[in-house]
Protein backbone atom coordinates (compact mmCIF):
# COMPACT_ATOMS: atom_id res chain seq x y z
CA UNK A 1 0.00 0.00 0.00
CA UNK A 2 1.21 3.55 -0.82
CA UNK A 3 0.06 6.53 0.83
CA UNK A 4 -1.49 7.35 -2.37
CA UNK A 5 -3.46 4.74 -1.95
CA UNK A 6 -5.45 4.79 1.29
CA UNK A 7 -7.01 1.99 2.64
CA UNK A 8 -10.78 1.47 0.82
CA UNK A 9 -13.20 2.92 2.97
CA UNK A 10 -10.23 4.45 5.47
CA UNK A 11 -11.73 6.91 7.97
CA UNK A 12 -8.47 8.29 8.40
CA UNK A 13 -7.98 11.03 5.69
CA UNK A 14 -4.15 11.65 4.48
CA UNK A 15 -4.31 15.56 5.99
CA UNK A 16 -4.96 14.19 9.20
CA UNK A 17 -1.75 12.91 9.34
CA UNK A 18 0.04 16.40 8.98
CA UNK A 19 -2.84 18.08 11.15
CA UNK A 20 -1.82 16.04 14.00
CA UNK A 21 1.12 17.25 14.16
CA UNK A 22 -0.31 20.58 15.04
CA UNK A 23 -1.75 18.91 18.43
CA UNK A 24 1.24 17.28 20.02
CA UNK A 25 3.24 20.77 18.91
CA UNK A 26 0.56 22.90 20.81
CA UNK A 27 0.49 20.56 24.30
CA UNK A 28 4.94 20.29 23.64
CA UNK A 29 4.82 23.98 23.42
CA UNK A 30 2.86 24.45 26.36
CA UNK A 31 4.42 22.19 28.65
CA UNK A 32 8.03 23.26 27.51
CA UNK A 33 7.22 26.68 29.49
CA UNK A 34 7.27 24.51 32.95
CA UNK A 35 10.65 23.09 31.46
CA UNK A 36 12.82 22.56 35.02
CA UNK A 37 10.23 24.32 37.19
CA UNK A 38 9.81 21.26 39.70
CA UNK A 39 6.04 21.46 39.02
CA UNK A 40 5.09 18.13 37.38
CA UNK A 41 1.12 18.78 37.64
CA UNK A 42 1.70 22.50 35.93
CA UNK A 43 3.02 20.85 32.84
CA UNK A 44 0.99 18.72 32.39
CA UNK A 45 -2.28 20.57 32.72
CA UNK A 46 -0.97 22.68 30.39
CA UNK A 47 -0.13 20.26 27.95
CA UNK A 48 -3.66 18.94 28.35
CA UNK A 49 -5.33 22.33 27.92
CA UNK A 50 -3.27 22.79 24.59
CA UNK A 51 -4.02 19.50 23.27
CA UNK A 52 -7.41 19.90 23.96
CA UNK A 53 -7.48 23.44 22.37
CA UNK A 54 -5.53 22.47 19.28
CA UNK A 55 -8.38 18.77 18.53
CA UNK A 56 -11.23 21.29 18.46
CA UNK A 57 -9.69 23.08 15.24
CA UNK A 58 -9.89 19.42 13.74
CA UNK A 59 -12.48 18.16 11.47
CA UNK A 60 -12.91 15.10 12.66
CA UNK A 61 -15.36 13.32 15.17
CA UNK A 62 -13.39 11.92 17.53
CA UNK A 63 -13.09 9.73 20.73
CA UNK A 64 -10.35 9.33 23.63
CA UNK A 65 -9.98 6.03 24.22
CA UNK A 66 -6.69 6.58 26.38
CA UNK A 67 -6.11 9.67 27.92
CA UNK A 68 -5.94 11.75 31.34
CA UNK A 69 -8.00 8.86 33.30
CA UNK A 70 -11.43 8.28 34.17
CA UNK A 71 -14.33 11.18 33.56
CA UNK A 72 -14.28 11.83 37.33
CA UNK A 73 -10.29 12.21 37.79
CA UNK A 74 -9.40 13.91 34.83
CA UNK A 75 -11.14 17.14 33.97
CA UNK A 76 -10.23 17.38 30.41
CA UNK A 77 -9.25 14.43 27.85
CA UNK A 78 -10.74 11.85 29.71
CA UNK A 79 -11.63 8.35 28.39
CA UNK A 80 -15.28 8.53 26.15
CA UNK A 81 -14.48 12.73 25.92
CA UNK A 82 -15.24 13.79 22.43
CA UNK A 83 -12.82 16.00 20.65
CA UNK A 84 -12.76 17.59 17.43
CA UNK A 85 -14.66 20.17 15.52
CA UNK A 86 -16.95 17.85 13.90
CA UNK A 87 -19.07 15.89 16.12
CA UNK A 88 -21.75 13.57 14.56
CA UNK A 89 -20.26 15.11 11.39
CA UNK A 90 -16.44 14.12 10.39
CA UNK A 91 -14.73 10.73 10.34
CA UNK A 92 -15.05 9.06 13.52
CA UNK A 93 -11.85 8.80 15.00
CA UNK A 94 -10.54 6.69 17.99
CA UNK A 95 -7.32 8.18 19.77
CA UNK A 96 -4.76 7.48 22.48
CA UNK A 97 -2.89 10.88 24.01
CA UNK A 98 -0.58 11.51 26.26
CA UNK A 99 -0.32 15.25 26.27
CA UNK A 100 3.10 14.73 27.99
CA UNK A 101 4.28 11.73 28.46
CA UNK A 102 6.86 12.59 31.03
CA UNK A 103 5.73 14.87 33.48
CA UNK A 104 8.65 14.22 36.13
CA UNK A 105 11.09 14.23 32.90
CA UNK A 106 9.73 18.02 32.34
CA UNK A 107 9.63 18.99 35.73
CA UNK A 108 13.41 18.23 36.06
CA UNK A 109 14.27 18.60 32.70
CA UNK A 110 15.43 15.85 31.88
CA UNK A 111 15.61 13.77 28.51
CA UNK A 112 13.16 12.33 26.20
CA UNK A 113 9.44 13.55 27.05
CA UNK A 114 7.18 13.93 24.71
CA UNK A 115 3.77 15.08 23.33
CA UNK A 116 2.47 11.80 22.16
CA UNK A 117 -0.56 10.32 20.24
CA UNK A 118 -1.95 7.69 18.10
CA UNK A 119 -5.40 7.90 16.09
CA UNK A 120 -6.78 4.88 14.30
CA UNK A 121 -10.34 4.08 13.16
CA UNK A 122 -13.72 3.60 15.48
CA UNK A 123 -12.48 0.31 17.72
CA UNK A 124 -8.92 -0.24 16.60
CA UNK A 125 -7.31 0.78 19.49
CA UNK A 126 -7.58 -1.04 22.50
CA UNK A 127 -9.00 0.60 25.62
CA UNK A 128 -6.63 -0.37 28.02
CA UNK A 129 -6.83 0.62 31.67
CA UNK A 130 -4.17 2.55 33.33
CA UNK A 131 -2.85 -0.51 35.10
CA UNK A 132 0.76 -1.38 34.55
CA UNK A 133 2.01 -3.69 31.38
CA UNK A 134 4.84 -6.07 31.37
CA UNK A 135 6.58 -5.19 27.92
CA UNK A 136 8.60 -7.15 25.94
CA UNK A 137 9.67 -4.47 21.90
CA UNK A 138 12.50 -5.39 19.51
CA UNK A 139 12.84 -3.80 16.79
CA UNK A 140 12.14 -4.34 12.98
CA UNK A 141 14.41 -7.22 10.72
CA UNK A 142 13.64 -10.36 13.43
CA UNK A 143 11.88 -13.12 12.17
CA UNK A 144 7.94 -12.87 13.40
CA UNK A 145 7.54 -14.31 17.16
CA UNK A 146 10.94 -14.27 18.05
CA UNK A 147 10.29 -12.66 21.89
CA UNK A 148 7.72 -14.00 23.84
CA UNK A 149 6.34 -12.78 26.60
CA UNK A 150 5.94 -16.69 28.16
CA UNK A 151 9.66 -16.76 28.11
CA UNK A 152 12.22 -15.87 30.50
CA UNK A 153 14.11 -12.63 30.00
CA UNK A 154 17.51 -15.06 29.43
CA UNK A 155 15.40 -16.90 26.17
CA UNK A 156 14.34 -13.96 24.45
CA UNK A 157 17.73 -12.10 24.67
CA UNK A 158 19.79 -15.30 23.35
CA UNK A 159 16.95 -15.51 21.13
CA UNK A 160 17.53 -12.09 19.20
CA UNK A 161 21.67 -12.68 20.16
CA UNK A 162 21.33 -16.00 17.61
CA UNK A 163 19.01 -13.69 15.10
CA UNK A 164 21.46 -11.02 14.95
CA UNK A 165 24.72 -13.42 15.21
CA UNK A 166 25.90 -11.79 18.08
CA UNK A 167 26.56 -13.46 21.78
CA UNK A 168 23.92 -12.64 24.52
CA UNK A 169 26.43 -10.36 25.91
CA UNK A 170 26.48 -8.07 23.23
CA UNK A 171 22.50 -7.06 22.99
CA UNK A 172 21.48 -3.82 24.64
CA UNK A 173 17.88 -3.75 26.61
CA UNK A 174 16.62 -0.65 27.84
CA UNK A 175 14.98 -0.58 31.31
CA UNK A 176 12.70 1.49 33.49
CA UNK A 177 14.94 2.51 36.49
CA UNK A 178 12.68 1.03 39.49
CA UNK A 179 13.01 -1.08 42.03
CA UNK A 180 10.49 -3.30 40.60
CA UNK A 181 12.95 -4.57 38.11
CA UNK A 182 15.97 -5.30 40.32
CA UNK A 183 15.88 -8.82 39.30
CA UNK A 184 15.08 -8.28 35.70
CA UNK A 185 18.54 -5.98 35.68
CA UNK A 186 20.24 -8.57 37.43
CA UNK A 187 19.41 -11.37 35.35
CA UNK A 188 20.43 -9.56 32.39
CA UNK A 189 23.52 -8.07 33.71
CA UNK A 190 24.33 -11.76 34.48
CA UNK A 191 24.39 -12.32 30.68
CA UNK A 192 26.45 -9.81 30.49
CA UNK A 193 24.15 -7.24 28.56
CA UNK A 194 24.46 -3.71 28.39
CA UNK A 195 21.55 -2.33 30.01
CA UNK A 196 20.31 1.32 29.85
CA UNK A 197 18.32 2.52 32.64
CA UNK A 198 16.33 5.37 31.90
CA UNK A 199 14.08 7.33 34.26
CA UNK A 200 11.06 7.63 32.96
CA UNK A 201 9.62 7.82 28.97
CA UNK A 202 9.14 4.34 27.89
CA UNK A 203 7.17 5.06 24.96
CA UNK A 204 10.58 7.09 23.88
CA UNK A 205 12.47 3.48 25.26
CA UNK A 206 10.24 1.44 23.15
CA UNK A 207 10.74 3.44 20.46
CA UNK A 208 14.63 3.30 20.69
CA UNK A 209 14.15 -0.26 19.60
CA UNK A 210 13.44 0.22 16.40
CA UNK A 211 16.34 2.80 15.62
CA UNK A 212 19.70 1.67 15.50
CA UNK A 213 21.57 5.01 16.15
CA UNK A 214 20.50 4.43 19.83
CA UNK A 215 22.54 1.12 19.69
CA UNK A 216 19.12 -0.62 22.00
CA UNK A 217 18.57 -3.89 20.54
CA UNK A 218 15.27 -4.28 23.17
CA UNK A 219 13.16 -3.12 25.68
CA UNK A 220 12.16 -5.15 28.43
CA UNK A 221 10.10 -4.28 32.05
CA UNK A 222 6.96 -3.11 33.66
CA UNK A 223 5.72 0.35 32.69
CA UNK A 224 1.89 1.87 32.34
CA UNK A 225 -0.44 0.00 30.12
CA UNK A 226 -1.83 3.30 27.79
CA UNK A 227 1.60 4.04 26.79
CA UNK A 228 2.01 0.37 26.02
CA UNK A 229 -0.67 1.06 23.27
CA UNK A 230 0.84 4.13 21.94
CA UNK A 231 4.46 2.51 21.69
CA UNK A 232 2.80 -0.17 19.28
CA UNK A 233 1.02 2.27 17.39
CA UNK A 234 4.16 3.66 16.54
CA UNK A 235 5.97 0.09 15.87
CA UNK A 236 3.40 -0.67 13.94
CA UNK A 237 4.32 2.05 11.42
CA UNK A 238 8.06 1.81 11.76
CA UNK A 239 8.00 -2.58 12.09
CA UNK A 240 9.50 -3.97 15.37
CA UNK A 241 8.00 -6.66 17.33
CA UNK A 242 5.63 -5.98 20.65
CA UNK A 243 4.29 -8.23 23.67
CA UNK A 244 2.15 -6.80 26.43
CA UNK A 245 0.31 -8.06 29.17
CA UNK A 246 -1.93 -6.28 31.61
CA UNK A 247 -0.49 -6.56 35.10
CA UNK A 248 -3.04 -6.00 38.04
CA UNK A 249 -2.09 -4.67 42.02
CA UNK A 250 -5.99 -5.11 43.21
CA UNK A 251 -8.87 -5.78 42.44
CA UNK A 252 -10.35 -2.08 41.72
CA UNK A 253 -7.60 -2.75 38.44
CA UNK A 254 -9.12 -5.92 37.29
CA UNK A 255 -12.49 -3.98 37.99
CA UNK A 256 -11.67 -1.39 35.82
CA UNK A 257 -9.81 -3.87 33.09
CA UNK A 258 -13.84 -6.11 33.03
CA UNK A 259 -15.32 -2.26 32.22
CA UNK A 260 -13.15 -2.02 29.22
CA UNK A 261 -14.30 -5.28 28.27
CA UNK A 262 -11.09 -7.17 28.79
CA UNK A 263 -12.05 -10.56 29.98
CA UNK A 264 -9.07 -12.75 29.88
CA UNK A 265 -6.29 -11.08 32.40
CA UNK A 266 -3.04 -12.62 31.45
CA UNK A 267 -3.37 -12.50 27.80
CA UNK A 268 -0.62 -11.68 25.80
CA UNK A 269 -1.30 -8.52 23.12
CA UNK A 270 0.84 -8.14 20.08
CA UNK A 271 0.97 -5.32 18.14
CA UNK A 272 -2.15 -6.08 16.07
CA UNK A 273 -4.06 -6.43 19.21
CA UNK A 274 -3.03 -3.11 20.95
CA UNK A 275 -3.40 -1.26 17.39
CA UNK A 276 -5.17 -2.44 14.40
CA UNK A 277 -5.73 -1.60 11.21
CA UNK A 278 -4.63 1.63 9.40
CA UNK A 279 -3.23 4.10 12.58
CA UNK A 280 -1.34 7.16 12.56
CA UNK A 281 1.02 7.82 15.70
CA UNK A 282 2.44 11.52 16.06
CA UNK A 283 5.11 12.75 18.62
CA UNK A 284 6.89 16.12 19.42
CA UNK A 285 9.71 16.58 21.67
CA UNK A 286 9.16 18.56 25.34
CA UNK A 287 12.85 17.94 26.00
CA UNK A 288 15.04 16.45 23.70
CA UNK A 289 15.95 12.75 23.40
CA UNK A 290 16.59 9.71 21.64
CA UNK A 291 13.85 10.48 19.61
CA UNK A 292 13.45 14.35 19.02
CA UNK A 293 14.82 17.44 19.72
CA UNK A 294 12.84 19.13 22.46
CA UNK A 295 11.28 22.94 22.41
CA UNK A 296 13.98 25.27 22.10
CA UNK A 297 13.09 28.97 22.60
CA UNK A 298 15.80 31.18 20.15
CA UNK A 299 16.52 35.01 20.29
CA UNK A 300 13.79 37.32 18.64
CA UNK A 301 10.77 35.79 19.80
CA UNK A 302 11.20 32.42 17.81
CA UNK A 303 10.67 28.59 18.76
CA UNK A 304 11.66 25.18 17.08
CA UNK A 305 9.93 22.15 17.75
CA UNK A 306 10.57 18.36 16.23
CA UNK A 307 7.87 16.35 15.35
CA UNK A 308 7.14 12.72 13.69
CA UNK A 309 4.00 11.78 12.10
CA UNK A 310 4.05 8.31 10.90
CA UNK A 311 1.45 6.01 9.61
CA UNK A 312 0.82 2.34 9.48
CA UNK A 313 -0.66 2.04 5.45
CA UNK A 314 1.89 3.54 4.04
CA UNK A 315 5.15 3.14 6.21
CA UNK A 316 5.52 6.69 5.82
CA UNK A 317 7.48 8.46 8.31
CA UNK A 318 7.77 11.97 8.39
CA UNK A 319 10.04 14.60 10.18
CA UNK A 320 8.69 17.84 10.83
CA UNK A 321 10.51 20.97 12.00
CA UNK A 322 7.96 23.60 13.64
CA UNK A 323 9.43 27.33 13.57
CA UNK A 324 6.92 29.04 15.18
CA UNK A 325 6.74 32.50 16.92
CA UNK A 326 6.28 33.30 20.42
CA UNK A 327 2.98 35.16 20.90
O1 LIG B 1 6.57 5.71 37.24
P1 LIG B 1 5.94 4.34 37.17
O2 LIG B 1 4.83 4.18 38.14
O3 LIG B 1 6.96 3.29 37.24
O4 LIG B 1 5.22 4.25 35.74
C1 LIG B 1 5.91 4.10 34.54
C2 LIG B 1 5.32 5.03 33.52
O5 LIG B 1 5.64 6.38 33.89
C3 LIG B 1 6.32 7.02 32.81
O6 LIG B 1 7.71 6.85 32.98
C4 LIG B 1 6.02 8.51 32.78
O7 LIG B 1 4.66 8.73 32.96
P2 LIG B 1 4.10 10.19 33.35
O8 LIG B 1 4.24 11.03 32.14
O9 LIG B 1 2.68 9.94 33.72
O10 LIG B 1 4.93 10.75 34.45
C5 LIG B 1 5.85 6.24 31.60
O11 LIG B 1 6.67 6.41 30.48
C6 LIG B 1 5.86 4.85 32.13
O12 LIG B 1 5.06 3.97 31.35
Amino acid sequence: MNSKNPPAGSQLDRVLVLELVRVTEAAAIAASELIGRGDEKAADAAAVEAMRHAFDQLDIDGTVVIGEGERDEAPMLYIGEKVGGAPGKGPKIDIALDPLEGTTITAKAGPNALAVLAAAEEGCLLNAPDTYMDKLAVGPGYPEGIIDLAKTPTENVCAVAAAKGVEPKDIIVCVLDRPRHADLIAELRGLGCGVVLIGDGDVAGVIATTNPETTIDMYMGQGGAPEGVLAAAALRCVGGQFNGRLVFRNEDEKRRAAKWGIEDLDRIYKLEDLAKGDCIFAATGVTSGSLLEGVKRLRGGKMTTESVVMRASSGTVRWIKGEHRLV
